[in-house]
């Protein structure tokens, strides 16, 4: 399998007046889960919409296999991305907003059986999108970015709207992507729904990361998960307002 690394070093943009993103670097690997995790408003979006080009930088990089997005020789075979889930046409069957993806990637029309059944929704292809539960809009979303059969996948709060089982097989899968060698940078809010399924964990604050390093050396600090994460974040509501007492770099494995 082609791998791709996530690489963001000092990741800086303004929207208008607010510095939604100050300085943002860490690393996602290949063959790992890395979950991006902050409270809301803290940068999580902004940084994953420059990473997929959807947005520009002011300054710093954000690299997929070394490359920004627009520079990518083959973006969907690079990286798959579940950003929201507003993206099918809801009288449209799952199999009809497939191939239409397929045909725009340029992919084999065999993809479209394969990523069903990686996302178990074979069954579902001939219904029509409209009357989808969340989980399976969610399973749609990642099926369409499993298309190109990317080296990395990255999803924007992807357990928004799941149930239990929903999240657990989402985890599931995540792992085997990554046990076979591919990148994955998953974002959330939630502590919880992070701390069971990730290998790795960069923690962002308005617009900073705070901490990154591997899960483990972070619940070895002795602290239980959500008092770290609460010491390590405002733990609410990110303020776009800096701050006066600017903290430098985090570094793997350590408090910046
Ligand atoms: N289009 C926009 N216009 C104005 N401000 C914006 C815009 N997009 C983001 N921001 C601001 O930038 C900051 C970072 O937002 P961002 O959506 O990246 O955070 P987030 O960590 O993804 O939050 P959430 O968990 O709520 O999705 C916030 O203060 C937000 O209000």
């Amino acid at each position: 399998m082609i791998t791709a690394q996530i690489e963001v070093s000092g990741l800086a943009k303004r929207i208008g007046d607010v510095e939604a993103v100050r300085d943002v670097t860490f690393v996602a690997a290949p063959g790992r889960v890395t979950g991006f995790l902050g409270p809301n408003g803290a940068g999580k979006s902004t940084t994953l919409r420059i990473l997929l080009g959807l947005a520009r930088s002011d300054s710093g990089t954000a690299l997929i296999g070394g490359r920004r997005y627009a520079e990518l020789p083959d973006p969907t075979g690079t990286v798959g991305a579940v950003l929201d889930l507003a993206g099918a046409h809801p009288a449209m069957t799952a199999r009809g907003h497939l191939r239409a993806y397929c045909a725009l990637g340029g992919h084999d029309a065999g993809r479209v059986e394969a990523v069903a059944e990686l996302t178990g929704m074979s069954e579902y292809l001939d219904r029509r999108v409209g009357g989808f539960s969340t989980g399976m809009r969610q399973r749609l979303s990642l099926a369409t970015a499993l298309l190109g059969d990317p080296a990395a996948l990255v999803l924007d709060e992807p357990s928004n709207g799941l149930d239990p089982a929903g999240i657990v097989w989402l985890r599931t899968f995540l792992r085997e992507f990554a046990a076979k060698g591919g990148t994955v940078l998953i974002s959330s809010h939630v502590l919880t729904e992070l701390q069971h399924g990730i290998d790795d964990l960069v923690l962002i604050d308005r617009g900073r990361t705070t901490w990154s390093g591997p899960l483990d050396a972070f619940t070895a600090r002795g602290t239980s998960l959500e008092e770290a994460f609460l010491e390590l974040t405002s733990g609410v509501e990110s303020s776009p307002v800096p701050t006066a007492t600017a903290t430098p770099n985090a570094t793997e494995g350590i408090r910046a």
